[in-house]
């Protein structure tokens, strides 16, 4: 590779540089100053790693600080990898590999026992340790059919955006890390992600109550359909981020979505896979899925913390070797258990790539299913069948925050 000049970005110039080059990468225009003005506080000092040319920026990678839930109810450090972009002259010369490699040991130095990303393309980042560890559905929604098993008893009402925002983001936090797979959104990420949609004047906030006062709520916006030559484009109510406490708020906060007026489908983006949306319909029918993608790619950065954090179901021991080759003092084997996990000198029973692991992390994919695929070999089935068992989880692990 010719020189390349990895550091951490240290000032507003630099970060600025760095999300030029970053949407330079994915084909947009630099951020207009107003625009730029509301995302910079996103760049936190030491978390931005850019590649330099000479004096010329031409890569960068970026981390939000987070955590993530894991199965059992801990919850541990976790770096949101985002902003990941290499100028187009500068491409598969090892440019984001001199930066994962520079990434990774920061984050781990850090104390970051996992990363996680969300991937532009499938054929990225498991060179670097990730591996896909949750996904989503994506569902529509037809409203006429779909006619909710839930009574309207008033418990949800409308707030303004900026009175909303504050709510809204103290609920998320009572929710969130909850479920195996959420994430915690970093100072900024409110401010970014509304300051992202083009049309923030048209997002709409209902909040639902219960004995104990809020616990739940949702952000949709309605896309206003047309009747051309006596071809219908319905109108569409989008739900953009719905989070709620228990059953009760589930079924009230859909109930309502899907009686909004004047609206042919509701269709969400990222839910999670086990949701029982259909359950909720006189006809089941009217809810579609339109798409079941990768959510989560998560790299165990410190495998044995990570090991030793997660609860486990019930089933024989297993002693798992982990291969890393950016991180070797990963290497080794595992001795996973019921009641928790730690290093071992003893022979694993088999061997994965960190990635490997990282997919099977969360419960959202089986070793068994792995192994049929040849992400790896070996072991005597009984302990794959073993692994199976101590990793899976009751809940589809879900996300559920786009970054
Ligand atoms: C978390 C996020 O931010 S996701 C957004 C990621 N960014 C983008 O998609 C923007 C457009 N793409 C880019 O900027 C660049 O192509 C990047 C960042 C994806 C890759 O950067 P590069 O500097 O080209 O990667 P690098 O040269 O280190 O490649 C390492 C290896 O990965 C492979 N690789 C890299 N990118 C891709 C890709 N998009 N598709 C397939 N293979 C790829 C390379 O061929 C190389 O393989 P090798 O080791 O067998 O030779």
């Amino acid at each position: 590779m010719t020189d390349i000049d990895v550091r951490v970005l240290t000032d507003e110039a630099q970060y600025r540089a760095a999300h030029t080059v970053f949407r330079g990468s994915l084909h947009h225009a630099p951020a207009p100053d107003e625009r730029w003005e509301a995302i910079k506080g996103s760049y936190e000092p030491g978390r931005t790693i850019g590649a330099y040319a000479g004096d010329e920026l031409v890569g960068g990678v970026q981390s939000f600080p987070s955590a993530l839930a894991v199965p059992g109810g801990a919850v541990v450090p976790m770096a949101a990898v985002s902003r990941v972009g290499v100028r187009a002259d500068w491409t598969r010369r090892g440019v984001l590999t001199a930066m994962q490699r520079a990434q990774l040991r920061a984050l781990r130095e850090g104390g970051d026992v996992v990363a996680t990303l969300r991937a532009s393309e499938g054929s990225i980042y498991e060179r670097f340790g990730y591996g896909v560890a949750t996904r989503y559905r994506e569902v529509r929604i037809r409203k006429r059919e779909a006619a909710p098993r839930v009574p309207i008893v008033g418990r949800v009402r409308l707030v303004p955006l900026d009175e909303a925002l504050p709510l809204v983001r103290e609920l998320f936090e009572r929710l969130s890390p909850g479920r195996p797979g959420t994430i915690a959104r970093w100072p900024g990420w409110w401010d970014v992600s509304v300051a992202r949609s083009e049309d923030k004047d048209r997002l709409r906030v209902a909040v639902c109550s219960g004995e104990d006062g809020d616990d739940g709520y949702v952000v949709y916006k309605v896309e206003r359909g047309s009747w051309e030559r006596g071809v219908e484009k319905p109108t569409v109510l989008e739900v953009q981020d719905f989070w709620a406490a228990n059953p009760r708020a589930w079924a009230d906060l859909w109930g309502f979505t899907l009686r909004v007026d004047l609206v042919g489908e509701v269709v969400a983006f990222g839910r999670p896979l086990d949701e029982p949306l259909e359950w909720l319909m006189t006809d089941r029918r009217a809810v579609v899925v339109e798409d079941v993608a990768d959510e989560t790619w998560l790299r165990l950065v410190d495998v044995e913390a990570a090991l030793a954090a997660r609860g486990y179901g019930v089933a024989e021991p297993v002693v798992v070797g982990v291969r890393d080759r950016f991180l070797p003092e990963n290497e080794g084997a595992y001795r996973v258990t019921a009641s928790g996990a730690s290093r071992t000198n003893s022979e694993p029973d088999f061997v994965v790539d960190v990635d490997v692991l990282g997919a099977a992390y969360l419960g959202d994919v089986s070793f068994s299913a792995l192994a049929m695929t040849g992400r790896f070999s070996g072991g005597p089935p009984e302990a794959v069948r073993s692994a199976d068992k101590l990793f899976a989880v009751a809940e589809s692990p879900w996300s559920g925050t786009f970054f």
